[in-house]
């Protein structure tokens, strides 16, 4: 790995995260970013933790300037999805032909989107198991264990990347892996409208109730699809729904791994809401919902998040109640 050049695209939670592991074990990073984060970044330094203890602090500069890219060899794109298209744009326009670009974006269309404007290059879909939050003055902390996969293709990119803190693994049939963490990511939404952090809406059995509602609803569009969904747990996707509708003493036994979660993990679109940004609800829940209209497949619970979060676009993010999304 000596001589690569990683650059990340997009330094926010996950690219800082994942960046700052790698630059923390020596490899040769450099982020391009926005300039508030470049600032906050030159004026505390990044600082990562994880919920195992790990701790980790580095110095590195983040650059506005797109001519970052130029002496890449490995792109991981980091932005959120409705900045794909750009940023595909800006890789095309800077960095080398036979750098690999390796997307580590939720949603099962941004390799598409990035293949699009980089034809002939070698783009990988990814995907971040993992939850990381900002906490302001360059910390970042990532609130549940999980692993970064990526397709598999020509090099061992996933071995030259696994450093210590930070599991990459690459995989074959990579789709699967993609809608199953799209299953995972229905329950961004949910967190949000919850007002609450993401263990302790765990341990109610009411928004409890909600996710599995809305997960039956996706699975059956799924099957009805044909699609394979390799969901990132313990338990076979089926199973999800079930689950998460025990009392919570049953819960907690069941799902142990599924509550590795600390009390400062909140989803991404949680993140993007509280800065008034849009969120990717329609690479999310959008995806299943198209789906389902092709299907003439009525999706009440599903629909009733998706305008929820709408209207938190629109008015602000203001928690509601687990029983308005239930039919
Ligand atoms: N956070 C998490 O825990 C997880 C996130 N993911 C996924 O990872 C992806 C990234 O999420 P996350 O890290 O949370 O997102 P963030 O919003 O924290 O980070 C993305 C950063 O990229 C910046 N950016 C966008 N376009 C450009 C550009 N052209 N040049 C420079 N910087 C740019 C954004 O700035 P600006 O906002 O100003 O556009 C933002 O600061 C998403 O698809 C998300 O769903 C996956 C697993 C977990
Ligand atoms: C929390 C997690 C890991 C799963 O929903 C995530 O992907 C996100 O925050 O976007």
């Amino acid at each position: 790995m000596s001589g690569t050049r990683i650059v990340v695209a997009g330094a926010g939670a996950i690219g800082l995260f994942v960046g700052g592991l790698l630059a923390a074990a020596g490899r040769d990073v450099a982020f391009l970013g926005r300039a508030r984060i470049a600032a906050e970044i030159a004026e505390h330094g990044l600082h990562l933790s994880d919920i195992e203890g790990g701790a980790w602090s580095i110095a590195p500069e983040v650059s506005e300037d797109p001519a970052v890219l130029a002496g890449a060899d490995v792109v991981l794109v980091c932005v959120k999805s409705g900045a794909s298209a750009e940023m595909g744009a800006l890789i095309a326009a800077h960095a080398p032909e036979g750098a690999v670009v390796i997307s580590l974006q939720n949603g099962v269309r941004n390799g598409d989107i990035l293949r699009a404007a980089l034809p002939g290059r070698d783009v990988r879909a990814g995907m971040v198991g993992f939850n990381v939050v900002a906490l302001g003055q360059g910390r970042f902390h990532r609130a549940t264990s999980g692993e970064v996969m990526i397709g598999t293709g020509p090099g061992d990119w996933a071995e030259a990347l696994d450093v210590p803190g930070l599991v990459f693994e690459d995989m074959l049939g990579f789709e699967a892996v993609q809608w199953g963490k799209l299953l995972l990511n229905l329950t961004n939404a949910i967190n949000a409208l919850s007002g609450l952090p993401l263990r302790e809406m765990l341990m109610d059995r009411d928004w409890r109730r909600v996710m599995a509602a809305q997960l039956s609803e996706a699975l059956a569009v799924l099957s009805e699809a044909g699609i394979d969904a390799a969901v990132p747990a313990k338990a076979p996707g089926w199973a999800i729904p079930f689950i998460l509708r025990l009392p919570t003493w049953a819960f907690q036994r069941v799902a142990a791994p599924m509550l590795q979660v600390d009390g400062a993990a909140k989803t991404s679109m949680v993140a993007d809401l509280e800065a008034g940004r849009r969120t990717e609800i329609d690479v999310l829940q959008g995806e299943i919902l198209a789906l389902a209209a092709g299907q003439d497949r009525e999706m009440p619970v599903m629909t009733r998040v998706t305008e929820a979060i709408r209207a938190a676009e629109r008015d602000g993010l203001r928690p509601v109640a687990a029983s308005s999304l239930l039919v």
